[in-house]
């Protein structure tokens, strides 16, 4: 889960910053604290770059820009560097920065296109404007009106006065009076297209914005080619001028910010210094840039999708390459690392700020925060990656080193006049270098200066070629090196893996033999068992059979006997007296051949017939064999029956003996009664012979009715059978018996 989901950030995050300006601090207190020292630099003649950088509606626009109310540093900048040249404005247009650098002294005709130019520009302000022209008014006015001054009025403000450090300060002639020109363009970095924010737009709504390049000079300063500078020559000029840009800059809605620029605008201020106006010479440039750069919230945060999903990955991407470059810069301060490549022109942004990178500038950054929850992880990028800008440490070139002087050129751009702010004339390095856009026209140079100029070319391009050299062969060799560790690298990983499958083969060809073993071991037993289950033979048939054959062998051995003895008799008879045999007894010896054939035959029908009968024998015992088994299964049957049978009949045996014994107590109870019985009628008898003895008879009786009474509640009584009616006679009888019995 993002921190921005759940509410604030678990884990404390420590960074330094030069300066940090709480949510408390104005507008002034922040210029004060943070550009002020940037602008004394740059009308001494240092350039000078800032930056805003921060999530959408961190208030970067509104740091750098303000409020009419509450102006921001550009604004307060401007009024600065107009106060520093307040009395000594240049205020002709016949001087234009030119180039990265350079300063193009314009004709009559220039001079009146110019103005036509920047009077159409303010002009298309004020017809939109008109209503509501104080806004740009009001916003120069509220704390600018005390210096809010063109060189036509004089300043008498004290805060002008504090500000004021004397453009010349650095110079020896003294008596020389410098004068100033201030020249300023806006323009934007859009989906890494450079677009001229002063350029009038075109009401046509089908014709596109002009695209600028950008190029760069001998010095390899990058510079925007064709984009408009407009002189200013106040505060609430320029702020008027920065209302217009502001109007053709491109907004997007999106869902964070309404307003949320989606470019990084770039208003750049140029500050010409001049020798007097009948002698004009270009004594020294400077310049200050504003960035505002695009929110660097992420594509999702934003849910863009087309158009602005692309800028959104543009922004991202052209503040990634920033970030890389910083990063790198910061290697390369160190010295026990390597040096890295620093990817300064893989975007439009980062090639424009490669001067300031490389200490031909003073540069400064300002990170606005949101403080609102849901920008938590955005704002935590944003401070890790100013964090790093932080630690880079910025080194300010002199002048001497690494700077082509600025250079005047006339009208059709061919150099006028060489100068530099340090050095005098004869010091200066040669001039003459051209444009890598071929802006310069080389041929127009003296023979001496182009002499001079290719020699330090020469010497430059020897050095740079040995540079390139060393850097190259270092390069190789770290590439060889690395080349080959990687080659170790895979070589042992590839030995590893192929040891691994070694090993796993084995393992799997040692189970699947395993496993071959078993299966073999299983199947053998298998068929031993089934062959002994084929040749299985009980073993009396197998001794019957046996007997058999040997009573066989017994019998041929006596027919072969009975033929030895035959032959040898044949033998006998037909060696000693062979002619006798061929003569005299052929006859007998075909008898006795014949004879021994039929033996023979007779013999060989014999063998043919006992195998037969040997086959016929093995068939029946096999039918023996099943017929045995059929009988013995037969049995087992037979035998399970007989056993229930007998376990019937033990059951029925015992229920004839109890109903047996039931019967012999019937009778035994009948002979009780009927024994009674006459013993009653006795008694009856008795009774009627004696009267007198009658009362207690009765009472006998009596007694022995109630005992008949009393024992047909007995068990016993239950007993005697349901469904028989014990109130019968007969059976009241029997129970008095067995009472009485008892
Ligand atoms: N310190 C501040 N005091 C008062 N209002 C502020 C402050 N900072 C920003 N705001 C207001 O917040 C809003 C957004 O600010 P701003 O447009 O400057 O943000 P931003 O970072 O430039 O956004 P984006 O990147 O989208 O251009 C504006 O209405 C601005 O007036």
């Amino acid at each position: 889960m993002k921190n921005s989901e759940r509410g604030i950030g678990q884990s404390v995050h420590r960074f330094t910053f030069s300066h940090v300006f709480g949510p408390e601090t104005t507008q002034s207190e922040f210029f004060e604290g943070s550009t002020k020292e940037i602008v004394r630099a740059c009308v001494n003649g240092v350039n000078g770059l800032v930056f805003t950088y921060g999530v959408t509606n961190a208030g970067k626009t509104f740091t750098i820009q303000g409020t009419s109310k509450d102006l921001g540093i550009l604004p307060r900048s401007l009024d600065m560097i107009f106060n520093h040249i307040r009395g000594r404005q240049y205020l002709k247009m016949n001087f234009k920065p030119y180039l990265s650098n350079d300063v193009k002294k314009l004709e009559d005709a220039q001079v009146k296109q110019e103005e036509a130019i920047k009077a159409a520009l303010l002009a298309s302000l004020k017809e939109e404007t008109e209503n509501v022209s104080g806004a740009v008014t009001n916003m120069c006015h509220v704390e600018l009106t005390p210096s809010n001054y063109t060189s036509k009025n004089q300043p008498s403000d004290p805060l002008a006065e504090k500000n004021f450090v004397p453009l010349d300060t650095h110079r020896t002639n003294t008596e020389q009076r410098t004068q100033a020109s201030v020249w300023i363009s806006f323009c934007e970095i859009y989906n890494e297209y450079v677009y001229d924010l002063l350029s009038v737009l075109s009401t046509s709504k089908n014709q596109k914005r002009r695209v600028l390049r950008i190029c760069e000079d001998q010095g390899g300063n990058s510079y925007i080619k064709d984009l408009k500078w407009i002189n200013t020559q106040s505060t609430e000029e320029a702020c008027k001028i920065l209302k217009i840009g502001n109007k053709n800059r491109s907004f997007a809605c999106t869902r964070m910010n309404e307003q949320s620029s989606r470019s990084h605008s770039i208003f750049s201020i140029r500050l010409l210094k001049l020798t007097d106006e009948h002698q004009p010479h270009v004594l020294g440039v400077s310049e200050l840039s504003f960035c505002d750069l695009a929110g660097s919230e992420r594509c999702n945060k934003t849910q863009a999708f087309g158009d602005r999903l692309k800028e959104a990955g543009n922004i991202n991407n052209s503040l990634h390459i920033l970030g890389k470059c910083i990063a790198a810069l910061k290697q390369n301060q160190n010295p026990k690392m390597k040096p890295s490549y620093i990817p300064f022109r893989e975007s439009k942004l980062t090639r424009l700020f490669q001067p300031f990178f490389c200490g031909k500038g003073k540069a400064c950054m300002i990170v606005n925060i949101n403080q609102h929850a849901s920008t938590y992880d955005e704002t935590l990028h944003v401070m890790k990656f100013s964090a790093i800008a932080k630690q880079v440490i910025q080194t300010i070139l002199p002048k001497s080193l690494g700077y082509f002087p600025p250079k005047l050129v006339g009208g059709d751009g061919k150099p006028i006049v060489r100068f530099d702010v340090n050095a005098s004339l004869d010091d200066l390095p040669d001039c003459t270098e051209a444009s890598t856009e071929e802006e310069v026209d080389i041929t127009i140079l003296s023979h001496e200066d182009l002499l001079k100029t290719t020699e330090s070319l020469k010497e430059k391009l020897v050095a740079e070629r040995q540079s390139k050299l060393l850097l190259e062969v270092k390069i190789r060799r770290e590439m060889a090196e690395e080349m080959f560790r990687q080659l170790l690298e895979t070589e042992e990983a590839w030995s590893n893996r192929l040891e691994d499958l070694k090993d796993s083969y084995e393992e799997t060809l040692e189970s699947k033999f395993e496993m071959y073993k078993e299966a073999i071991k299983k199947h053998a037993y298998m068929c031993a068992m089934e062959q002994i289950e084929d040749h299985y033979v009980p073993i009396e048939e197998f001794i019957a059979e046996q007997e058999k054959v040997e009573d066989r062998e017994s019998k041929i051995l006596q027919l072969e006997r009975q033929l030895d003895e035959q032959s040898q008799r044949l033998l006998a008879l037909g060696s000693p007296n062979s002619d006798i045999l061929t003569t005299e007894n052929g006859t007998e010896l075909d008898l006795a051949n014949k004879m021994m054939k039929r033996a023979n035959e007779g013999l060989q029908k014999q063998c043919t017939e006992k195998d037969e009968l040997i086959k016929s024998l093995k068939l029946k015992i096999q039918k023996l064999n099943e017929t045995l088994l059929e009988a013995n299964e037969g049995y087992r049957k037979m035998a399970e029956e007989n056993s229930r049978l007998k376990h019937t009949v033990m059951l029925k045996d015992q229920e004839m003996n109890n109903l047996q014994n039931w019967a012999k107590r019937v009778l035994e109870l009948e002979e009780t009664v009927s024994s009674l019985q006459k013993e009653l009628e006795r008694k009856k008898h008795f009774s009627a012979e004696e009267p007198k003895q009658q009362k207690p008879r009765r009472g006998l009786l009596a007694n022995l009715k109630s005992t008949v009474a009393g024992t047909a509640s007995t068990p016993l009584g239950k007993g005697w059978g349901k469904g028989e009616d014990v109130s019968t006679p007969s059976r009241k009888h029997v129970l008095f018996a067995h009472k009485t019995k008892e």
